[in-house]
């Protein structure tokens, strides 16, 4: 078998890629390896600003991909070893399959605490079958153990029922990855919520329909119509252990004894790892692919990686160029697509010989998800990043409304953090880019009696 493009992997990156290629190459052949018959695409996508989109995700079968466009085959197989000598994959399957370019997309792998490997009591989550495992050991459980301070965790925390969590967090506040201490602060009305009262999404979401296997990455609110509950009959409860660390964890009679650096003991049914992620590393390679320190395909602004005709994108990637001033690399849902699709434009013009410019998402990092029920925006460089201590932050917050830090060098506009409906994320995306002078307004511009908006018009 053969094909001018092989890509690998159904999650979002893979499919986008896949997708994309067959719109750029519509003559050539594209060849979609999928351990699952489901694949991830996005649809009803439309742009909030210029770097922010939203979209819903489906699971569909991979034969729509397929009946979308006649180049394109799936091929439900596990990519297993490259010959890059002789420009062929190996499948689990036996398949051999020649390419001329190759695209891994094949994601990462939940990075959990080191005790998981000897304990079946502490689990990650990444797929639907990690939910479903969740799942079914909560039922059972009436006091868990949460350990991180990133997506995950955030998430979980808020959606929790009918059992008592210890959430173990490294920082002095909540959510780390994402939002400064000020933000912490504004969530903390809604970590003491009862269920009722929480707030509901209005956002991309799946339908209970779509929650199938996949194997690929869970996104944007793929709890929302799953009945995460504990086995206690009473309310949730949440205790959060700051500036700490597990130092161990031993099981005894089906109970785990998780102990902190703080020297405090938990017992508990369950430690769920929220403990970050690992760049897929299941297959062997003739040559060696260069690796960051995190094992991420290293891949240059073409997202090329040292094998010249071997591409990566999403999850699996680390990105190896100078980036734009207000752009880093984060692992989501937005990069893995759009790295999807830029690989594919790239290697559509390695293909044709043609002129390749970088796209515009990697001229600022941009992220628009939900936590604790609040809308949240992240643009540009939103906690300082990169900035050192050379930089300035205004706030404003209206309590269980709104929260805005403009993060500001020089009196220019680096990142901001808007949560709630602010209505500022194009404002702010403007001013970011185009590095506007905002000395002449001191600090009016975030004085609330004053529409900045109405301002930059
Ligand atoms: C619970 C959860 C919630 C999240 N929420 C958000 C969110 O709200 N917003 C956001 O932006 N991001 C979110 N993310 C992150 C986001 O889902 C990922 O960054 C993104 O899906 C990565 O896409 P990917 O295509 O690179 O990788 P994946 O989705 O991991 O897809 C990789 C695919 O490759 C397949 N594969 C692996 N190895 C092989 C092989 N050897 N051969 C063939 N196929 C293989 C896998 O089965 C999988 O289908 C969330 C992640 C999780 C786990
Ligand atoms: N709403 C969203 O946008 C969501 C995005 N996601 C994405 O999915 C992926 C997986 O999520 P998640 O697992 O939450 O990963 P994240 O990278 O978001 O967070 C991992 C957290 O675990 C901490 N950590 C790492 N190792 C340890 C350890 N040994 N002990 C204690 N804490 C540790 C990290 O701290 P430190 O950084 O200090 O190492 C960090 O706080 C991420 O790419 C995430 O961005 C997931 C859910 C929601």
């Amino acid at each position: 078998m053969e094909a001018t493009f092989v890509v690998i992997g159904g999650g979002i990156a893979g499919v986008t890629c896949a997708e994309s290629l067959a719109f750029l190459e519509p003559e050539e052949s594209i060849i979609l390896i999928s351990e699952s018959s489901l694949i991830k695409t996005v649809c009803n996508l439309y742009n909030i600003t210029k770097t922010l989109a939203n979209f819903d995700v489906v699971e569909q079968d991979s034969q729509s991909l397929t009946e979308k466009f006649r180049n394109v085959k799936v091929i439900h197989d596990t990519l297993l070893h490259i010959d890059d000598t002789n420009l062929y994959v190996e499948t689990l399957s036996g398949v051999q399959i020649k390419y001329k370019y190759l695209c891994l997309c094949m994601g990462a792998t939940p990075k959990l605490i080191k005790d998981a490997e000897n304990i079946p009591q502490i689990l990650g989550i990444r797929d639907t079958d990690s939910v479903e495992r969740l799942q079914e050991k909560l039922e059972k459980s009436k006091k868990i153990a949460i350990v991180g301070n990133g997506g995950i965790a955030s998430e979980l925390v808020y959606k929790l029922q009918d059992v008592e969590v210890h959430w173990i967090i490294k920082d002095k506040h909540i959510s780390a990855t994402f939002v400064d201490p000020g933000a912490a602060e504004f969530f903390q009305t809604s970590l003491t919520k009862t269920d009722t009262e929480k707030i509901v999404s209005k956002r991309m979401r799946y339908s209970e329909e779509d929650f199938r296997k996949s194997g690929a990455a869970l996104g944007p609110d793929w709890y929302k119509n799953l009945t995460i509950k504990g086995g206690s009959n009473t309310p949730t409860k949440l205790k959060v252990h700051y500036q700490s660390e597990i130092e161990s964890i031993q099981s005894k009679n089906d109970n785990l004894v998780v102990k902190l650096t703080t020297n405090e003991e938990i017992f508990c049914d369950l430690v769920v790892s929220a403990t970050g992620v690992n760049p897929s590393t299941n297959y062997t390679i003739k040559n060696s692919l260069k690796l960051s320190n995190d094992g991420g395909i290293l891949v240059n602004e073409y997202m090329q990686s040292n094998i010249p005709n071997i591409f990566a994108a999403g999850d699996i990637c680390t990105t190896n160029f100078p980036p734009a001033k207000h752009w880093f690399q984060m692992k989501l849902w937005t990069q893995a697509r759009q790295m999807g699709c830029y690989a594919a434009k790239c290697m559509s013009s390695h293909n044709k010989n043609e002129e390749i410019l970088q796209d515009f998402c990697f001229e600022m990092f941009s992220h628009s998800t939900k936590l604790f029920g609040y809308k949240v925006i992240l643009l540009g460089l939103y906690n300082g990043q990169k900035l050192g201590n050379e930089y300035e932050i205004l706030l404003r917050m209206t309590k269980e409304r709104e929260y805005i830090k403009f993060v500001l060098q020089n009196h220019k506009l680096q990142g901001v953090v808007l949560i709630g409906d602010t209505d500022l994320e194009e404002t702010c995306e403007n001013l970011i880019l185009n590095q506007l002078d905002l000395s002449p307004y001191g600090d009016d511009i975030l004085n609330p009696d004053i529409d900045i908006e109405d301002y930059f018009d």
